[in-house]
């Protein structure tokens, strides 16, 4: 049985910086992680990939995603830093192929979203952020964790707290304030969407802190059961610790 983490979400939100810190973290701990960089752009493609190559887009990623797997054992902890850009994971089922593929190959796969704590500033931006994370929930299928990335740079964590498990009612109060009364409607669909999935419930990572990182990752762990296995406790740790 191997396991795998999906780190997925928009350009910039930090996937490969949460990547290299839990690389790090795993080595003070002793623990072996191995980390995939799914990002092809550098090596193929310099220039936007337009619709029309979608499908050899597709026949080429699907090779190269298993050459990227040639190497690793059955039961390795891999940890997947997908690229930013969303139509992978949506229009594009490149990366639900290659999910279906370390499936039967005994992997225990979770998708981690992250989002951009600074997003929370503008709840528009917010309800944007959770439409992709929910697109993703449902085109990969997978066991789904939602990050809120970059806890560092908010100054106030109250302005934070209410977006981790937000209420419709509170989401559509600020929804129509800041939008034209002809949006009310449409905010109300937006607002129970996100309370029906009840997807909308993030873990804030402040990369600055162990403890964090630890925390996340023992909600991962947890997610793909790696540990219940082995005489490894999944240690429950408050993210405020320290
Ligand atoms: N302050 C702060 N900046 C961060 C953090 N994580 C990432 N950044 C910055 O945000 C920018 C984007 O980070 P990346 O890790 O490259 O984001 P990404 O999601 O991998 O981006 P793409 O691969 O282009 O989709 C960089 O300038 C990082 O230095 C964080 O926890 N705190
Ligand atoms: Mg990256």
């Amino acid at each position: 049985m191997g396991y795998a983490q999906l780190v997925i979400g928009p350009a910039g939100s930090g996937k490969s910086t949460y990547c290299s810190s839990l690389y790090q973290h795993c080595e003070t701990l002793g623990r072996t992680i191995h980390m995939v960089n799914l990002d092809p752009a550098a090596e193929h493609f310099s220039y936007p990939v337009s619709t029309e190559n979608h499908r050899h887009l597709e026949d080429n990623l699907d090779d190269w995603l298993d050459e990227q797997l040639e190497g690793y054992l059955d039961d390795d902890y891999l940890v997947f830093d997908c690229p930013g850009q969303i139509e992978l994971f949506t229009h594009v089922p490149v990366l639900r192929n290659f999910v279906e593929h370390l499936k039967r190959k005994n992997f225990n796969v979770c998708a981690v979203y992250l989002l951009d704590s600074q997003f929370v500033s503008d709840v528009t931006k917010y309800i944007s952020g959770c439409m992709a994370s929910l697109s993703a929930m449902i085109q990969l299928e997978l066991p789904h964790i939602n990050i809120l990335s970059k806890m560092d740079l908010v100054s106030n964590k109250k302005d934070v707290e209410e977006y981790l498990n937000p209420e419709a009612q509170v989401l559509l109060s600020q929804l129509n304030r800041q939008m034209a009364p002809t949006f009310g409607k449409l905010n109300k669909s937006l607002a129970e969407l996100v309370d029906d999935y009840s997807m909308v419930n993030f873990i804030p990572l402040d990369l600055r802190k162990e403890s964090s990182i630890q925390y996340v990752l023992s909600h991962i762990d947890n997610c793909i059961q790696y540990g219940e296995d082995a005489d490894v406790k999944v240690r429950d740790f408050d993210p405020e610790e320290d």
